[in-house]
């Protein structure tokens, strides 16, 4: 069994998001001596405070591309998530930069700050669309990643392991497709469709926690932990939401936004070639060795392997009456549905 968090002091960056409040949540439920909640929106925090209503909680005003504010709150820290980021795709083409200067340059920031302060694990939350990137967003995020691999790479005498966890969409999170398209749907409003043949993956607020805890349990420096989540269609998931909020199944077709791919890649085929298999994930390993390629001749293996890339369009496929069940399921869903009532829409 790997580390623990009870009695520890765990950072969370981004730690207002819908992510960073379902973790604090589950530390809290499992004993964690402190939980810093580090984030830019006071407004949040202040919410924050008030609902969760535990002295266990700290909340840090600051920015992670400002050095000085992380490292001030890394400061006596065990363990740190790392959540904070820009992770629209639209609004991330729009100011490419500035997902540089958060996802890449703030998450160097947040590195730094935890080795620096004798961090025991800190955890990157990336996603699919690191892999293969053709948005800025996907490509500040695959930066980031080789950041944390970097790190692991160069400094391996550092007390500080760090990794990455990499999932797909999170069902239900803010800014995202399902509250868009419930808002939609309540107002009496034809959903907007991009593509409905587009691909995702789809994973529940939950799963996502749950992933970060699995790679804090098992990471060793450098590896990339990613979920064997199911994909759907966006035509089936509209379809399974207006069967959930009992209406007539429509929406209008609107086209692919700036920078979206149509399906997304999860691990690619060189990567699994040396994942281990966990059953619900896969963990890749950084490749640790120096530079030195010609001394690779002496030594005993040498793998070529190539596998396929895991992608959405050809993952393990969830149809509308699965869709349904398991929409059914997510307790943001259970809250709009039971303030509904489709009979207000004739
Ligand atoms: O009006 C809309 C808006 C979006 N979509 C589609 O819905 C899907 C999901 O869109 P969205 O919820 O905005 O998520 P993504 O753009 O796929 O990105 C999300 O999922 C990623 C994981 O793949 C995370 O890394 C990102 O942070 C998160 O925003 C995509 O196929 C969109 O084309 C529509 O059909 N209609």
């Amino acid at each position: 069994m790997g580390a623990s968090t009870v009695g520890r002091r765990v950072l969370i960056t981004g730690g207002t998001g819908s992510f960073g409040r379902a973790m604090a949540r589950c530390l809290l439920d499992r004993g964690v001596g402190e939980v810093r909640v580090f984030s830019r929106d006071e407004a949040k925090q202040d919410v924050m405070r008030r609902t969760l209503a535990d002295g266990r909680v700290g909340y840090y005003i600051g920015d992670v591309r400002d050095y000085d504010s992380v490292e001030r709150a890394t400061r006596g820290v065990d363990f740190v998530f790392h959540a904070a980021a820009l992770k629209q795709v639209p609004s991330c083409e729009f100011f490419p930069l500035e997902a540089i200067r958060t996802n890449v340059l703030g998450s160097a920031n947040v590195i730094e700050a935890a080795d620096r302060n004798g961090v025991g694990s800190v955890v990157v939350l990336s996603t699919d669309k690191a892999v293969h990137p053709i948005n800025a967003m996907g490509l500040s995020k695959a930066m980031m990643e080789k950041v944390a691999q970097a790190h692991a790479r160069n400094r391996p005498r550092s007390g500080t392991v760090v990794s990455s966890v990499r999932y797909g969409n999170v069902m239900y999170s803010r800014g995202s497709v399902i509250p868009l398209f419930i808002e939609q749907i309540k107002a009496g409003v034809v959903p907007t469709v991009t593509d409905p043949g587009m691909t995702r993956f789809l994973i529940s607020l939950a799963d996502s926690v749950e992933l970060v805890e699995h790679a804090f349990q098992h990471a060793r420096a450098g590896d990339v932990f990613v979920r064997k989540a199911a994909a759907c269609t966006i035509g089936d998931l509209v379809a399974a939401l207006c069967q959930v909020f009992e209406v007539p199944v429509k929406y209008d077709v609107i086209g692919l936004r700036h920078g979206e791919k149509r399906d997304e890649t999860m691990a690619s085929g060189e990567e699994l070639a040396r994942a281990e298999d966990f059953g619900d994930f896969y963990r890749v390993s950084a490749d640790l060795r120096e530079l030195n390629y010609a001394s690779r001749v002496a030594e005993e293996r040498v793998d070529c392997r190539y596998l396929s890339d895991f992608n959405s369009s050809t993952a393990r496929r969830l149809d509308v009456p699965q869709l349904v069940a398991l929409l059914r399921t997510i307790p943001e869903i259970r809250a709009e549905l039971a303030s509904w009532a489709p009979a207000m829409m004739l």
